[in-house]
């Protein structure tokens, strides 16, 4: 695992976009080459769609033919709904880009048939062979995507029912109500997330702090569904200061260390 240790969530969301950008633009995608990369929503990844957007208006990267498909979407509340998924992603992000919308996936939370439309988005998936890079946010209780705390660790894309602390958790978005937030979600598995060739997780801020200590120092457990990561060839962890907390020094010191060397290898 990598961890890159950053101040504060601006230099996180710009270290990810400029990351992602250089993946994009190695790859040199085409449309029968597509970049696949897989998405998420809430308040971790807000800085980083807003310097691609960037990015993207300063001709650095296209998205052109880059393939999405997002992490989650709530069951039950209207694809329009101010807090569902596909709204925040068109409003965060697709609306400013230059992306095909025929590119663009969404797991459908209003499916009368959740199960086939769990199956169909693995196979859309598969159909693409992979997913080159999967970004992601973790959970205060280290939670991916919504994979939540006792999910199998090679679970593919399925309904979950969320944990109280998820639902108290996301009640900020709710007018602070929890009996607003849905009660279930359709999510991409622990399984799904790990088949991407890449990992690239987001945590910032002192809340996360017990998961990026799940997620580096803990054993691999199906109560911190992010562990998993430590199975992963290709994981980052982009941290910010506060969320390193639990970390021990010895540990955050090794991961400062090489990240300064690899800034002198890049240099020389
Ligand atoms: N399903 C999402 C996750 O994908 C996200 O990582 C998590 C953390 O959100 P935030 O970044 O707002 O802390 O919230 C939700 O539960």
């Amino acid at each position: 695992m990598r961890l890159i240790p950053l101040q504060n969530p601006q230099e996180g969301g710009a270290w990810a976009a400029d990351y992602i950008v250089k993946r994009i633009n190695k790859y040199r995608p085409t449309a029968d080459k597509p970049f696949v990369l897989g998405l998420p929503t809430g308040s971790s990844p807000l800085l980083m769609y807003q310097q691609l957007i960037k990015h993207c208006k300063a001709g650095n990267v296209s998205f052109k033919h880059v393939v999405t498909f997002n992490m989650d979407e709530y069951v039950g509340i209207p694809e329009d709904h101010p807090q569902s998924y596909h709204t925040f992603m068109y409003q965060n992000f697709f609306n400013h880009i230059d992306i095909d919308r025929n590119n663009i996936h969404i797991l459908n939370g209003n499916a009368e048939d959740t199960e086939q439309e769990c199956k169909q988005y693995e196979e859309k998936i598969a159909s693409y062979g992979k997913i080159n890079l999967f970004i992601g946010g973790v959970g205060q209780d280290g939670h991916i995507a919504f994979n939540e705390p006792a999910s199998s660790l090679c679970s593919r894309t399925r309904i979950k029912t969320l944990t109280e602390d998820t639902r108290i958790a996301n009640s900020r978005f709710f007018n602070n109500d929890i009996s607003q937030v849905p009660k279930y979600a359709l999510t991409i598995g622990v399984g799904t997330l790990m088949d991407a060739a890449e990992v690239l997780l987001l945590a910032f801020g002192h809340n996360k702090a017990l998961a990026v200590q799940a997620a580096v120092e803990g054993s691999v457990n199906h109560m911190w569904t992010v562990s998993a990561l430590q199975t992963h060839q290709k994981a980052i962890l982009v941290c910010d200061e506060a969320s390193t907390d639990e970390l021990k020094v010895k540990t955050l010191k090794y991961f400062r260390q090489l990240e300064a060397n690899n800034l002198t290898v890049n240099i020389l």
